[in-house]
C-alpha cells in the first residue's frame, strides 16, 4: 500500500498529515509573491502590464492543477450498487484522459488511464472511476505512484476479485526540456487479485484496452 500523500486542503485547512511540514497555509499574497520571484528568475519584469495580473492567475490555476489534495477518494467510491443481476464479468473504463504534473519538475504529463475490475460486492458509478483518476492526477507524484494509488484505492473500496490499471502518458519534462524526446510515451501497469495471479487475465485486459473503439 502506497502511503497517503501529505496534503493540505484547497480550502485552507491544513490536514493532519501535513502537520509535519506545514503549520500554516501560505496566504494568497505569499503565493503571488513567489510567482513574481519566478518571473524575475525567468528574466522578465513582473510589473509590466502583461504580467501584472499573472501571479493572481497562476495562483488560481494552481488551485485547479492541485485540487486533488483537497479531495477524499474514499468519499468518491463510497456508493456501491449491489443490484446488478449477478454481473461479475470485467468492467473496463478505458481512455480516461488526464492532466498531471510530475513531482520532479512540476511540468505536465498528459495521457490516458484504463481501469478494469471484476466486481465482487457490487459496482461503482462509471464516472467515479474517472474521478479517482483526477484526484491523484491533480497532485504531485510520479506516473508509477499514481498507477499504484488508483489500484490500491479501488481494491480497498470495492474489494473486487481483481483490479487492473494501465496508464500511458507523455511527459513534457522529457519532450520540452532535458533530453527533448518528443512523442515517447510511458506505460505503467498495476495488477491486483486475479489479474496479478493469472497472466491470461492481463492479456484479456490489454486486448480489451487496445481493441477498436466505438
Ligand atoms: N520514474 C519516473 N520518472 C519520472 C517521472 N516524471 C519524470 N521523471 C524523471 O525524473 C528524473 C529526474 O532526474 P534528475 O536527474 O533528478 O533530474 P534532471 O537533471 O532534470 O533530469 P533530466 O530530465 O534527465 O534532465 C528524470 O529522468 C525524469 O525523466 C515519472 O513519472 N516516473
Ligand atoms: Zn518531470
Amino acid at each position: 500500500m502506497i502511503p497517503v500523500v501529505k496534503s493540505l486542503s484547497v480550502e485552507g485547512a491544513v490536514s493532519s498529515s501535513a502537520d509535519k511540514f506545514l503549520t500554516r497555509r501560505p496566504s494568497q499574497e505569499e503565493a503571488e509573491a513567489a510567482v513574481r520571484t519566478l518571473i524575475l528568475w525567468a528574466g522578465d519584469n513582473p510589473a509590466r502590464e502583461g504580467l501584472a495580473e499573472t501571479p493572481r492567475r497562476v495562483a488560481k490555476a494552481y488551485k485547479e492543477f492541485y485540487k486533488g489534495y483537497g479531495e477524499d477518494p474514499h468519499h468518491i467510491l463510497d456508493r456501491v450498487f449491489e443490484e446488478v443481476e449477478g454481473y461479475g464479468d470485467m468492467v473496463l473504463v478505458r481512455d480516461i484522459p488526464f492532466y498531471s504534473h510530475c513531482e520532479h519538475h512540476m511540468v505536465p504529463f498528459v495521457g490516458k488511464a484504463h481501469i478494469g475490475y471484476y466486481p465482487a460486492k457490487g459496482v461503482v458509478g462509471l464516472s467515479k472511476l474517472a474521478r479517482i483518476v483526477d484526484v491523484y492526477a491533480r497532485r504531485l507524484q510520479t506516473q508509477e505512484t499514481m498507477t499504484a494509488q488508483i489500484a490500491d484505492m479501488i481494491e480497498e473500496a470495492l474489494e473486487p476479485r481483481g483490479v487492473a490499471v494501465l496508464i500511458e502518458a507523455e511527459h513534457m519534462c522529457m519532450s520540452m526540456r532535458g533530453v527533448q524526446k518528443q512523442g515517447s510515451s510511458t506505460m505503467t501497469t498495476q495488477y491486483r487479485g486475479l489479474f496479478r495471479d493469472d497472466p491470461a487475465e492481463q492479456v484479456r485486459f490489454f486486448t480489451m484496452v487496445k481493441s477498436p473503439g466505438l
